[in-house]
This record gives structure tokens, sequence and C-alpha cells, in this order.
């Protein structure tokens, strides 16, 4: 038996963190996210997943970072190591997610590892190593506009082959589909020469991702998205308890994504909701977000939920970059700077529960907060749990969604998953 936790994980985003630790506790798993790289053991807990911000940061930075966050991992005796990149493979050919691969592979001393994004409750499944979201190929979706790490190939082993040093096999489906000794005996070939270490895995349902599970446990590096960790055996009943905190919710959408937009429309129609003004955010990032507080105050002290969004759509974000004039991402960094003085602002008047879309803009909110680790709770929506996390010593909860994740009413019904937690558990297997 492992010493100390069973699963060291590396996440290169917010929102991916709380994506995996969710789905671990899903599978019965003790999870608990650290923002950054503990400097001490995390007691209590069967898998630690360090949140870094490396998604897109430049390669050298990437690769040192997750290498840091390895040895910390390593050095409280974590059994397994897993690097967790998105559902979507957001990267570009510079990587970060083959170089990253490739530095953890070398630290771990694994021979191979799997590349398995697929994650189907949440509608991402790989077919002859393509990637489809809700069914439609990857390079045909939003992401193929994607600002930073456009995706205009579905073929992950095309996207994968100049990000890494190594080969990089297929496990296709009819293989996957004759059980796990045929996916050994398949990546034994694959692998025999040396040169392939990464194979990307094709699943199109939870059978499937059973089927790699069952032949890579004895690995001491996997990669992927969230989903494989809902295949994961054992583990302990009642794992998703956290406390909830009394007291009045915000949301906070600064994310445009498709989802998070329908998820704002669908709010606005029952819950107090203002848009923060783009010129008052550009001027001043802490004034806007004061009059936002100010306006919200009423409402809270009604014990109503309040929502504070940046954008009706993409539009908006075009027009605040035209506006700023400033440099590359000056924009963004004045409404992530709003939402962060937001957070305080609200906690500081009582606010203990924050609904926060987008990765970025969720960065900023736990950064504001200062909060230093997040225990993972029930889920609202696949990959979408709530947290428990400490603010000034006092209990708060947090839910960090990814952009595109959820379904239109996910604002109006998160409360109830907390107050729930034991009727509601909306993930489908
Ligand atoms: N009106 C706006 N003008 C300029 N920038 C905006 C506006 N609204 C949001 N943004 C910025 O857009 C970025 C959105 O990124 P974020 O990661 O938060 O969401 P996302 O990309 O939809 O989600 P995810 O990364 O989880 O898929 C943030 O930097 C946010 O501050
Ligand atoms: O895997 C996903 O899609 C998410 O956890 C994510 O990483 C979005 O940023």
């Amino acid at each position: 038996m492992s010493p100390g936790p069973e699963l060291g994980c590396i996440a290169d985003d917010f929102t991916g963190a709380t994506d995996l630790a969710g789905n671990l506790a899903q599978a019965g798993r003790r999870a608990v996210v650290t923002v950054g790289v503990p400097a001490s053991p995390v007691p209590d807990a069967d898998a630690v997943v360090v949140a870094l911000k490396s998604r897109t940061a430049p390669r050298q930075r990437a690769v040192g970072e997750s290498l840091r966050a390895h040895r910390a991992l390593a050095a409280m005796g974590c059994g397994r190591i897993w690097f967790k990149y998105c559902s979507t493979f957001d990267s570009t050919s510079e990587g970060n997610i083959g170089p990253v691969t490739d530095a953890l592979l070398e630290a771990t001393g694994a021979a191979w590892t799997i590349a398995c994004p697929a994650f189907p409750a949440g509608g991402r499944t790989v077919y002859q190593g393509h990637l489809f979201v809700h069914g439609r190929p990857l390079d045909e979706t939003g992401m193929r506009h994607h600002p930073l790490t456009p995706m205009t190939d579905s073929d992950l082993v095309r996207v994968l082959r100049p990000q890494t040093a190594y080969g990089v096999g297929l496990l296709p489906h009819q293989v996957l589909r004759a059980g796990h000794r045929a996916v050994l005996a398949h990546v034994a070939r694959l692998t025999a020469d040396g040169r392939v270490r990464t194979v990307v895995t094709d699943a199109v349902d939870e059978k499937d991702l059973a089927v790699v599970e069952r032949a890579t446990r004895h690995l001491p590096l996997v990669t992927g998205g969230s989903g494989l960790a809902l295949s994961l055996p054992g583990g302990v009943p009642g794992a998703r308890a956290v406390e909830a905190a009394p007291g009045p919710a915000a949301i906070l959408a600064g994310s445009v994504s498709e989802a998070t937009l329908a998820q704002t429309a669908h709010a606005r129609r029952t819950l107090p909701a203002r848009k923060l003004s783009a010129p008052d955010v550009l001027r001043s990032p802490a004034d806007a977000a004061a009059a936002a507080v100010a306006w919200a105050a009423p409402h809270l002290a009604a014990g109503r939920t309040v929502v504070l969004h940046s954008a009706d759509d993409r539009e908006d974000v075009r027009r605040a970059r035209e506006r700023h004039g400033g440099a590359h991402g000056a924009a963004e960094q004045a409404v992530e700077e709003t939402f962060a003085a937001c957070a305080r602002g609200l906690a500081e008047r009582g606010v203990r529960r924050f609904v926060v879309a987008g990765g970025e803009t969720s960065g900023a909110v736990v950064t504001a907060l200062g909060v230093r680790t997040l225990r993972i709770g029930p889920a609202i929506a696949p990959g979408v749990p709530w947290t428990c996390a400490s603010w000034r010593g006092r209990t708060v909860n947090l839910a960090l969604k990814s952009g595109n994740f959820g379904d239109p009413d996910l604002f109006t019904a998160a409360q109830r998953y907390l107050d729930h937690p034991a009727t509601t558990a909306p993930i489908r297997r």
C-alpha cells in the first residue's frame, strides 16, 4: 500500500482541477484541490489535485511548474501521477500538452502513457483518434476560433505529434472493444522499439473508459481529461460531503463561451442581474466593482442570489478590446480584475456561495479570495462540483465552471445541489 495519497494530479487550469477532483469524488475519493504547488503534505486526501495556470503559459514555465508540482506530489508519497488537461485538448503546436507529458514521462520513469481526453458524460468522445464535442468534430466547434488555442484539427495523433519528442500511437476502438488484454498486447506492439511513448485512446462511452482504466491502472502516469476518473474502482462512500455555508450566493460569469452565455440569459429571467459596464471596467476595475457590489447589497439583504456578468455575446469582447486599444489581453485583464474585486466586496458583504464561470475568471476570483485549498462536494453538472474553502477563517462554497460545461439552468439550479447533496447526483453514467 502506498504511504501517501493514491493519486497526485497536476491540472493545467483551475476549473479543470475542480472538474477532475469532482469526478474523483464521484468515484468515492476524498479529493482536495490545492491552489498552486502545496508547501506541505495535504492531510485526509485520497487524491491531491494541484491547480496550475499553465495551459497557455510559455512552454518552459509550464514544464517547470508541472515538474515542481510533481516533486511535491512525489514527496507526499502519491502512488500515481495524473496530468489533467482540457477535454477539448486545448493546445498549440508548441504545447503545452506534449512538452509537459514528455517531462512527466521522464520524471515518473513511465515507459509510456495514455492521452485520454474523453469524457462521455460531458459530451466529449474520441473515435479513431478524432475528438468529438457533443457529436461534432472538434474543429467544427467554437474551439476552432479560440483566441489562444484554436483547435483546427480533430485528429489528436496529428495534433500531438509536433508537440512531443517521441512518437504518438493510437489505441483504436476495435481493440478497446476486445478488452484490456487486447489493449495491452496492442500497446506492447506500438511501444516495442521505444519510440512511441504516448498513446491516444479512443473512448465513446463509460464501457470503453472502464477498459482503458483496467489496462492502465499499473501506469505511474496517465494524462487526459477528467472522464477516466469516473471509471476508477473502489472508493469510500460519502466522500462528497462538505460543509454548506449559510448566506447569500453570487454568480460571477466572466466566460464568453456559448454554454455560459445561455446560462446567464436563463438566470437573468428570474434572478437580479447586472452586466458590468465595459467603459466603467476599462476606466477603473475597482470603481466598477464597488458600483456592482453596492447594486447587489439590497438584493443580498433580501436573501436573493445575484448575477454579475460581463458579456451578452462575443461582440462585447471585441468592442471592449477595440475601445481599450491597449496591449494584447489588457481588456480581459481589466474584466478579471473587476470580477476579483467584486468577489472580495461581495464576501465582505456576507456572500458565502459563489458560482464562477470561466477558467481565467475562476483563477482571478480564487486568488482574490486568498483560497489555498478546495475540498470537493456534490456536483451541479458533469465536471462542475461545489467545493468548500476557507475565507478569513469562514467557510465559503465555490463552484468553478468551465466555460463550455453545463445545461442552460445551471446557475439557477446550483444552490439546490449544495443544500440537498444526497438526493441530487446529476452525473449520468
Ligand atoms: N466584455 C468583455 N470584454 C473583454 N474581455 C472579457 C469580457 N467578458 C469576459 N472577458 C474576458 O474573457 C476571458 C474569458 O475567459 P475565461 O477562461 O474566464 O472563460 P472561458 O474561456 O469561456 O472558459 P474556459 O476557459 O473555462 O473554457 C476572461 O479573461 C474575461 O475576463
Ligand atoms: O476538461 C475540461 O473540459 C475542463 O475541465 C477544462 O479543462 C476546461 O478549462
